[in-house]
């Protein structure tokens, strides 16, 4: 196999013959770690939901292109946003028939900041430096997304009440969809190799089984009550009015006790998101 003819008997891109036609080594410290274990970069496409619509694909850090080519296979129109302007700049180069056909756009830009596309769904092996706010945009359009992040923060996305993991990244994450792991990805399967293993996560939108008047309140509400996640509801609601904006925390006490005392004894690890939202709403109504 030479650079000049990269392709496997599948006709997909090898990524090794990627890196090298980029020229690029990768640089942790600017979140680049290449995927280079075909066999992972080919099933990554396949972990989309059954019946996904993959007019559009949104991938997010495009790097040197080994995922870009499966999504191009398996849809019919990808964007690619990849901040490093000399990757962009390749993808362009690699891509560029595709990119002539209307089939592959590359937007250079930081994901965090740039317009976001309407997108069909998405899947992207992100950059873990900013995994949380790229996937706190993407939850919120309601599509489809397979996303590989360090399996730390992949098992607390995912993670059920009552276990260590789970805490407000499950709560806000499983709000707008059910998240589960569908494969973890060993160091090795990168270069240069991560120092944690990783994990891709498939997510599946739907709307919540309870209904919270204001979302943005919340998830304030939430995020207040984790700070405090060995106290008590009852001392958790009183601690912490400063982050979940409440004017009479007090008042919120009596009005929970009044409906569920057992609310108030539970520490936030063991309450179910609707609990929350029961919360919320009691919260919203009697202490704001
Ligand atoms: C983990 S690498 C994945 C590369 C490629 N998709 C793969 O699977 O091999 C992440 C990529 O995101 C790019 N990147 C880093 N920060 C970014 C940001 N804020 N916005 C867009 N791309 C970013 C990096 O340059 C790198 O190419």
């Amino acid at each position: 196999m030479t650079d000049s003819t990269p392709d496997s008997a599948a006709g997909s891109r090898d990524p090794d013959a990627l890196r090298r036609r980029a020229g690029v080594r990768g640089d942790p410290d600017r979140d680049q770690h290449f995927l280079v274990d075909d066999r992972i970069i080919d099933r990554i496409p396949g972990y989309l939901p059954p019946g996904t619509d993959t007019a559009h694909i949104l991938e997010i850090g495009g790097g040197t292109g080994g995922l870009t080519d499966r999504l191009l296979r398996t849809g019919e129109r990808v964007t690619a946003i990849e901040r490093d302007p000399s990757l962009a700049a390749f993808l362009r180069e690699e891509f560029s028939d595709e990119v002539e056909a209307g089939r592959l756009h590359v937007v250079e830009g930081d994901a965090v900041e740039v317009d976001l596309p309407e997108f069909s769904a998405c899947v992207s092996n992100l950059p873990y430096g900013v995994s949380s706010p790229i996937a706190f945009r993407l939850l919120p359009r309601s599509r489809p997304l397979v996303l590989t992040f360090q399996r730390e923060f992949a098992e607390r996305m995912a993670a059920d009440p009552d276990t260590d993991d789970y805490g407000r990244l499950s709560v806000t994450a499983g709000h707008y969809a059910d998240v589960e792991i569908v494969e973890v990805i060993p160091p090795s399967a990168f270069d240069p190799q991560p120092e944690v293993e990783s994990a891709v996560v498939r997510v599946r939108p739907r709307d919540p089984d309870y209904e919270v008047g204001d979302e943005g309140f919340f998830f304030d509400f939430v995020k207040a009550l984790f700070t405090q996640r060995r106290k008590t509801v009852r001392n958790g609601i009183r601690n912490t009015a400063h982050i979940s904006g409440l004017s009479d925390p007090e008042a919120v006490v009596d009005a929970v006790a009044a409906e569920d005392e057992d609310l108030l004894r539970a520490r936030p690890g063991s309450l179910a998101p609707s609990e929350f939202a029961a919360l919320t709403t009691i919260a919203a109504d009697h202490g704001r």
